[in-house]
């Protein structure tokens, strides 16, 4: 898969970083300050949360989608999951325990480390790659109730980058093992959704080249858990997100059918759903599901999102299956797609609306 260099730089146009507070460092206060008032939502959707939906998020194994005993129907699960719910818990997906343990250990361990070091991190050459305060953040996520470090951390870009993160010292080992495993389940989920969908996989190739991982850091908050959120009701800009629970603490809520459904943490799973982009593809027969986190009384939530993007030169059209098949969106351009998306000139929309044909 070609990997255009320009890709990082380009980013900083198109999405440009906003000032933001480290969270962590506001370390939970007993009483409520100035600065932590400002993270107050009014906007906190009162919808309905259903916690008895709780374990129907459904469950794909990606064993059985290779296996010809199994492949049919376990296909068919996936159509379905992706078509009524937008996600997916994913098993047996094959990632070594050894990989995953060593990413868990290193994000708990970097977030640990002195406000100093980290901030360090943002000073890195490479545009989406920072930490905390000086990281790309969308208008609406400056209220988010939480910190993040991102890193491009496609192998074929890392190799290029010459300024690594050196503490935890194993911390790049870490993130290009998982990262490069990651992306090889990634090519099988995606080689199955391209059937499913009835696409050439050769037309899905370049709309999941670029891999972002963000690593985020909901601390607990015990004056005010109610009313901040982790992160603010959003679908992904994505082609489809990979989620890792660094930890086994709670907060992650998916939209659906007008109700909050909190999705339980399974260590043993990766959480997949999908994005933006691929919704426009498959015309909508896809969703992307806007999701939201809530936060903690007293744990604190570490999770690590891997972001499947195309190229930043390309084209995302809707496919569709034939001429009684209206396509519902229009041809959108990623680069200026992504500029949109992290733009606040939404109009309370989203992105993809601006996206659809009336
Ligand atoms: O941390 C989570 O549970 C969700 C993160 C998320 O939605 C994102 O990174 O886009
Ligand atoms: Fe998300």
């Amino acid at each position: 898969m070609e990997v255009p260099k320009s890709t990082e730089t380009r980013w900083s146009r198109v999405a440009p970083s906003l000032p933001v507070r480290n969270v962590q460092d506001l370390a939970c206060p007993e009483g409520l300050t100035e600065e932590t008032l400002r993270y107050i939502r009014l906007d906190i959707q009162e919808d309905e949360v259903l916690a008895e939906q709780y374990s129907e998020v459904p469950v794909i194994d990606l064993g059985k989608l290779f296996n010809p005993n199994f492949a049919e129907e376990e296909s068919a699960r996936l159509r379905f999951a992706c078509e009524d719910w937008g996600f997916f818990r994913l098993v047996n997906h094959g990632i070594p325990e050894e990989i995953i343990a060593s990413i868990r250990t290193d994000i708990e361990r970097f977030f640990k480390l002195p406000l100093e070091v980290k901030s360090d991190y943002s000073q890195l050459p490479g545009d989406l790659q920072g930490y905390g305060q000086s990281f790309v953040v969308s208008e609406s996520q400056t209220l988010d109730w939480s910190d993040m470090f991102v890193i491009i951390a496609h192998p074929a870009q890392a190799r290029d980058m010459k300024y690594w993160p050196v503490q935890p010292h194993t911390f790049r080992k870490s993130i290009e093992d998982y990262s490069s495993e990651l992306m090889k389940t990634t090519h099988s989920i995606v080689t199955v959704i391209a059937k499913t969908l009835n696409i050439d996989l050769e037309l899905i190739g370049d709309k999941y080249v670029c891999q972002y991982l963000r690593m985020n850091y909901y601390p607990p908050c015990m004056t005010m858990a109610e009313k901040v959120l982790g992160f603010s009701p959003h679908s992904d800009g994505s082609f489809l997100t990979l989620l890792l629970e660094v930890n086994s603490v709670e907060g992650l809520q998916i939209k659906r059918r007008n109700a909050w459904v909190p999705v339980k943490p399974n260590p043993n799973a990766l959480l997949v759903n999908v994005g933006d982009f691929l919704e426009i593809m498959s015309n909508g027969k896809y969703k992307s599901i806007e999701h939201r986190v809530r936060i903690n009384t007293k744990q604190e939530r570490l999770t690590l999102s891997a972001f499947y993007v195309p190229s930043l030169d390309g084209l995302v059209s809707p496919v569709t299956g034939g001429a009684e098949e209206k396509a519902l969106y229009k041809t959108v351009g990623v680069e200026e797609y992504s500029k949109l998306y992290m733009s606040n000139k939404l109009d309370g929309k989203r992105a993809l609306d601006h996206a659809k044909l009336l």
